[in-house]
């Protein structure tokens, strides 16, 4: 390298390093993503133990969303991230993300059981005037304290993690953009969905470590995670700071958030489509994951391992952790083989892994373990796409494919595995099977909707760009996981009454729903995205947005 191109060399422009940033802002995502699904897989522990039953459930979950939704905190996160920049909004999207955690443990340990705070929460917050007239308060009367305080932390938290999401989004461009910008995109929701295995493997083991249940265990878990997320954006900032300070750019300052930007970005027509299908796509998806593990028990009959056999022990799970991040590292390590054999090699090793991993699983008969395999395809194949969309496009084919998958598994849930319910090799074949394609399904779908978004607006407003698309979709992420536990609970009348009259005890409860009218909702939200996957093919073709075409021009 002579001295005149290593004068004009940035950070960006040296591929390690380009990767090891992305490996600092995927790795925050990878935390933060532990969390937002931390009480999931211990649905039925927080009805045992706290007495959150599922609309005290779906109401703590969807409050995730609330200050999103109904206070607009993301579309001020977009104004925020246009005017301050990516590395300013990454701390700040990590130190949120945090405070809102650390209350979310605290309202689920033992120490807020009969303490003055929960006196005050039982007492308060049964009726906010307004929103309880439109049906959207996050709280209602009769809601268990513990579920309330927790909702307060979970809606901060869940202004921090949307905040780092466009965040990270806008940092990728930036650091990505003309190169391997949907792979690097790809790499870093695969690293977000290992998040999520790990949070359904380790979560209930940590709930139930050395035999004693402490739900409060998996959310300390979770703010650890996050206070290293926190140290991963902190570091972000530095490197970021080298890169303006090398280029002698300074987008928020040389381009400042107008106002007038969001109305570009709402007049057109391309914009709307990727918008709302993201949102009719995303509600059938992060809702579905919050109760998926409950749905598996109300539907398959696991049979309790023996205390006493390996299969009931922690080092079982941590082995099948291992073995994840084999099927993980190998799918993912394949992108990069130039060498054929090398790469059908590491395929082999990742499908290998994979059915090792399926058989483990079913071993331990616990339903956690089997749905800890949806995010795992995900993982593998989500970059394999982006890689794809990066060199020959087909981004606007690929939700199409990604659509139609979804209403076919959410179909299959819904009518084929109660009918194999008796069953026991059976089901949980047809279960694996289906949350394997499902998986592949999220890996079409953000792998070609996220990259296209910059093809849809100006480079300088990307971030409100994403901020808008995100705050239209968590409409969805906050309405949904409220429905499903409110039509679990309405199609569901007498579960409901004997649990109320004592005739079933709140374990027996928790796996004897039926999830049939739910999953149904589901798949209707699937058939809405595939219209407008078609629909946004057309308007494609006559506007030329580029959706079909690659992001590498060779
Ligand atoms: N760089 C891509 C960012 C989008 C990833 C996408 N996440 C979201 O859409 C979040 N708004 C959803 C958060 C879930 C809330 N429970 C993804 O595919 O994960």
């Amino acid at each position: 390298m002579n001295s005149t191109s290593q004068i004009h060399q940035t950070l960006r422009d040296s591929a390690g390093i380009r990767w090891m940033v992305l490996l600092f802002l995927a790795f925050a995502m990878f935390c933060s993503y532990i969390f937002m699904d931390i009480l999931s897989p211990i649905k039925d522990l927080m009805q045992s133990t706290r007495g959150w039953d599922s609309t005290a459930f779906g109401t703590m979950q969807g409050s995730e969303t609330f200050l999103n939704v109904f206070v607009f905190f993301l579309i001020f996160a977009g104004i925020i991230l246009d005017k301050m920049g990516v590395r300013f909004t990454a701390v700040l999207s990590g130190a949120v993300m945090l405070v809102g955690a650390v209350i979310n443990w605290y309202a689920v340990t033992e120490s807020f059981q009969g303490s003055g705070l929960e006196t005050w929460f039982n007492n308060n917050l049964n009726y906010i005037p307004g929103f309880d007239e439109l049906g959207i308060s996050p709280f209602y009367e009769g809601m268990p304290a513990s579920a309330k305080f927790a909702a307060v932390g979970f809606m901060i938290f869940g202004c921090g993690v949307e905040m780092a999401g466009i965040t990270v989004s806008r940092g990728i461009v930036k650091w990505f953009k003309g190169r391997e910008m949907a792979l690097a995109m790809g790499s870093e929701m695969a690293l977000a969905r290992l998040g999520v295995a790990t949070c359904m493997i380790f979560s209930p083991m940590f709930a139930k470590l050395g035999g004693v249940i402490d739900v409060s265990r998996s959310v300390a878990f979770g703010v650890v995670l996050l206070m290293i997320a926190l140290i991963m954006f902190i570091v972000y900032f530095f490197m970021d700071k080298k890169l303006d300070a090398q280029t002698g750019e300074a987008e928020e300052k040389d381009d400042p958030f107008k106002i007038s930007d969001l109305g570009s970005i709402l007049s057109s027509s391309g914009f709307w489509l990727v918008a709302l299908l993201c949102v009719l796509y995303y509600s059938a998806i992060f809702p579905f994951q919050k109760y998926a593990v409950n749905m598996l028990q109300c539907n398959l009959v696991f049979t309790e391992v023996p205390a006493d056999s390996f299969w009931a022990t922690n080092t079982v799970t941590v082995i099948q952790y291992l073995i994840m991040l084999v099927v993980a590292a190998a799918a993912f390590a394949s992108n990069f083989s130039k060498r054929a054999s090398m790469k059908n090699g590491l395929l082999v090793v990742a499908g290998v892994a994979l059915v090792i991993f399926c058989y483990m699983g079913y071993m331990r008969q616990s339903a956690e373990t089997v749905f800890a395999v949806f995010p795992l395809l995900a993982v593998g194949i989500t970059p394999i796409l982006g890689n794809y969309v990066d060199h020959k496009g087909k981004a606007a084919s690929m939700l199409v494919i990604g659509s139609l998958l979804l209403i076919f598994c959410h179909l299959t849930f819904a009518f084929v595995l109660p009918a194999l319910k008796e069953s026991a090799v059976g089901g949980i074949v047809v279960a694996y099977l289906t949350i394997l394609v499902l998986g592949a399904s999220f890996s079409l779908v953000p792998a070609s909707l996220w990259p296209s978004v910059p093809k849809l607006v100006d480079a300088k407003i990307i971030g409100s760009a994403y901020a808008l698309i995100f705050w239209i979709q968590n409409i969805g992420l906050w309405l949904f996981p409220l429905l499903i536990g409110k039509v679990l609970d309405k199609t569901n009348p007498q579960l409901v009454a004997d649990l109320q009259n004592g005739v079933i005890t709140p374990e027996e409860a928790a796996v004897s729903y039926d999830y049939t009218a739910p999953l149904v909702m589901l798949a209707c939200l699937g058939v809405a995205a595939l219209i407008l996957g078609f629909v946004l093919k057309v308007v494609d073709r006559k506007k030329g947005l580029g959706l079909e075409a690659p992001n590498i021009k060779e």
